[in-house]
């Protein structure tokens, strides 16, 4: 792959404790939607959504994931930090204008880059933390959970709420909530498509912290990827990989038929009824504000 080094100089003067440092921004020629930099201090990457408004995850975003998730594990960064440059949505989840009415070839790339950045993300040898600065439903809770450290700020939401659109949440992205949330709540979250508060998330464990500030959130992603500097990287991976390659493999194995069962469920007249609704649901409410 193409890669653009740039070095950027960022001052971290305005955060307390924090000695300059040094950002490079690694980025493909075709970025888009995404800002990936790495710390020349720390080795940590940072990899920020950046699709306005909501940071909703088309193929080309998920295809710029896939690039940074690899080009933080090619540079052998000591970890990597995902989060977004809104103030209020860490991301909407999948792009619905994806799914709804979709062309044919489209969709099947989209659901195949979605499963193959989940795989990567969840999969990742480096260790992966989620500063999530503002609501994360559905996809955005894929994304969360699949990191192995979560830290939100105050007052947004994060969950599977699928069943609310009328489509389901996939066994995968089940799979790394139960991870964190204890069965019989998961169950019930899920089946209802709860959102949880911030508070309400940090008290079941789907986030492990709760800061008031982006800077905070990222500095607290920082603490727990740097928790690993006495560990041996390849023990740590193979130790990670240890916990994560049943869901791994079980997708792995299934994935032309988890594609045929995602094609067939959401080419239902129902349920492109139900997303057309709920999309103009939202619009109205957009076009209210
Ligand atoms: C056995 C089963 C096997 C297979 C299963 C089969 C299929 C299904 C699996 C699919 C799994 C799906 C996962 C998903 O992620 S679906 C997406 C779920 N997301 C949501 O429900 C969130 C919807 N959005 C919101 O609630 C709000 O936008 C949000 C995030 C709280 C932010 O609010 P706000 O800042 O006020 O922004 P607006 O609501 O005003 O939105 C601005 C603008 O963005 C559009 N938009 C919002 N979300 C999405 C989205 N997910 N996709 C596309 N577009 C979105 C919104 O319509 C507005 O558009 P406008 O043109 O009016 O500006």
């Amino acid at each position: 792959m193409n890669i653009i080094r740039t070095v950027r100089s960022v001052a971290f003067s305005s955060i307390p404790n924090r000695t300059l440092s040094t950002t490079r921004s690694l980025s493909t020629p075709s970025a888009q939607y995404t800002a990936f930099e790495v710390n020349d201090k720390t080795g940590i990457a940072t990899l920020t959504l950046n699709r306005p408004p909501v940071n909703s995850l088309n193929l080309e975003l998920l295809t710029e994931m896939r690039n940074c998730l690899k080009d933080a594990e090619t540079n052998k960064c000591k970890g990597l930090i995902i989060t977004s440059s809104s103030n209020s949505v860490f991301t909407a989840g999948l792009d619905l204008l994806e799914m709804y009415q979709p062309q044919d070839e489209r969709v099947k790339s989209f659901w195949t880059a979605l499963q193959s950045m989940w795989m990567e993300l969840y999969g990742s040898k480096i260790p992966t933390a989620a500063a999530i600065n503002g609501h994360a439903p559905a996809g955005g809770c894929l994304i969360a959970t699949a990191c192995e450290y979560r830290v939100m700020l105050p007052n947004f939401t994060i969950g599977l709420n699928e069943t609310l659109i009328g489509i389901v949440a996939p066994k995968w992205f089940v799979s790394a909530f139960l991870n964190v949330v204890p069965r019989r709540v998961a169950e019930q979250a899920i089946t209802q498509g709860k959102l949880f508060t911030t508070a309400e998330a940090h008290n079941v464990g789907l986030v492990d912290d709760v800061v008031n500030t982006k800077e905070e959130a990222i500095a607290k992603c920082e603490q727990f990827i740097g928790s690993f500097k006495n560990v041996n990287p390849y023990a740590r991976a193979l130790t990670k990989q240890q916990f994560r390659i049943k869901e791994l493999q079980e997708l792995e194995q299934q994935r032309e038929k988890d594609l045929q069962i995602f094609l067939g469920l959401i080419m239902q007249p129902s349920v492109q009824k139900a997303m057309g609704i709920y999309l103009e649901g939202l619009k109205k409410k957009s076009k209210k504000q």
